[in-house]
Order: structure tokens, then sequence, then C-alpha cells
């Protein structure tokens, strides 16, 4: 596992806190609650031809530190005119001032496949996902292969896309080594918040035979062209979009 930063290292902590609540509910209902959960095609909606663009509501971050209020209802619709094709959700409480709310309200006012997007650090976080969204979060940098493996496989057996985020090339080879079928790029660097557009270029070759996510620090459309020309399937795009919604759509616009 890689040497995560302090602020990594403290939101998975809280993580771990929040999920061993969770386990406690009991895990026999946390698996009924996602064999029971309807899917909508996340991994589809990003394979299909043309750039994606996976439109993020994050009302703060530790980079940005508080970015805007937003209601996820009006967000997502809003995205969705734009032309995203898919929604990330925050549900952090504490540094992205994210719930579980705000993933219910922003998937029941669209029709997009929706991304859970959290320290997922736990089985009952990727259970509680797979009954909430049709896609969580895999950050490859708090795992063991082995675990980051046990992860992919869980979700795919509960029926949730899992988007396995890597930074450098020893973790796009544990993701690929873990059966990821998709992959996110993080152009951000999780320990320094620098941000890096060359970092989705460099490991977009390893990466050819996967859906490839080129994440953060795209703030136009010619971030995302560049993106795409480096092989993305999609871009993820948070700040500059909770900031400028219109960007959603002149990236939609990208052949
Ligand atoms: O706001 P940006 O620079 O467009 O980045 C969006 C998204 O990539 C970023 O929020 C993100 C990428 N990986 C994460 C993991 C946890 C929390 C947030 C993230």
């Amino acid at each position: 596992m890689r040497e995560s930063g302090t602020v990594l290292d403290a939101l998975a902590a809280a993580a771990r806190r929040r999920a061993a609540e969770l386990r406690s509910g009991g895990i026999e209902r946390l698996y009924e609650e996602a064999a029971q959960a309807g899917k909508r095609g996340f991994r589809e909606a990003l394979a299909a031809p043309g750039l994606a663009v996976i439109s993020e509501i994050k009302r703060a971050s530790p980079s940005a530190g508080f970015i805007r209020e937003a209601d996820p209802a009006e967000q997502a619709a809003l995205y969705e005119r734009q032309g995203a094709r898919c929604l990330s959700v925050l549900t952090e409480p504490e540094r992205f001032r994210g719930s579980l709310e705000d993933l219910r309200r922003a998937r029941e006012a669209s029709s997009l496949p929706v991304l859970r997007k959290d320290f997922t650090v736990d089985e009952a976080q990727v259970l509680e996902a797979a009954a909430r969204a049709d896609a969580v979060l895999l950050i490859a940098a708090l795992f063991t292969g082995e675990e980051l493996a046990r992860y992919v496989a869980l979700a795919g057996e509960v029926g949730v896309d899992a988007l396995v985020e890597v930074h450098d090339e020893r973790e796009a080879e544990l993701a690929l080594a873990a059966g990821a079928s998709i992959v996110g790029v993080n152009n951000r660097d999780l320990r320094d918040f620098s941000v890096d557009l060359g970092t989705f270029e460099r490991l977009s070759p390893l990466l050819e035979g996967v859906v490839r996510v080129a994440e953060s620090g795209i703030k136009t459309a010619e971030d995302a062209r560049r993106m795409r020309e480096a092989g993305a399937d999609a871009v993820l795009v948070g700040e500059a979009a909770m900031r400028d919604p219109g960007l959603v759509g002149r990236i939609a616009a990208i052949p």
C-alpha cells in the first residue's frame, strides 16, 4: 500500500469507524438490501461511443475548501440536461460535506447511473453502496493487492460496478491484477493535492483493456479533449462543474 498522505489516512480511518457502526447492524441485512436494489448501467454508459462526462456533486474538498452549497436533486437534473452520462456523488460528511441523503436525492432526480464517491475500506460499505448506487469507488492506495481483488469480486457479486482509482504505475498494475474493468486515474495526488493531467497521459497506455476514466483537475473543454486524445473513455469533473455546469455541456459536445 502506498505511503498515503495524512488526509487520506484520516479519511480512511473515519470511514473504518463508520463501517464498524454499519456492520454492527448486521451484515446479512446489508446483503439483502444490496440484492434487492435495481441498477442503472454505469459501465455501459461509460463504454458507449464518444467521451462520457461523469459530473460530480461536491460541496467542498480538502484541496479546494468550500466550493458552494448545492441541492443534489437540482444539481443532478442540471447535469443531466447538460449532457452528463453519469453522476458522482460525494457521501463523505466531514471534509466533503456529503451524505447518503445527497446520493438518494440525486439518483431520484435523474435517470443517470450514479457513482458513490467515498473512502470505501470495508465490505459493509460496498454492500451499502450496492443498495443505493450503481457504482462504488475503490481507491487502490487504501488496499493491498489481495484486498483490492476481494472487493472488486464482491462488487461484482452484488451487482455494483467498481471504479478502481489509481495514481501511479504500481497501482495501475494492482487494479488490472485485481480484475478491475473500470479504472480511474486521479490526476490529483491525494498526499499533497498537486494536479498533473500528465498523470493520465502516462498511465493510459497501461490500461488499454479496461474502461478508462480521467479524474480531477479538468477545468476546460480543452483539458477534456487532451484526456480524450490520451485514450479516456470518460472524464470525471467536480469543482469546475460545480462552479460552471455549462462546462459539462461543452465537454459533452466533444466528438
Ligand atoms: O474537483 P475535480 O478536480 O474536478 O476532481 C473531481 C474528482 O476527481 C475528485 O473529487 C476525486 C477523485 N478521487 C476522489 C476520491 C475521493 C474524493 C474525491 C475524489
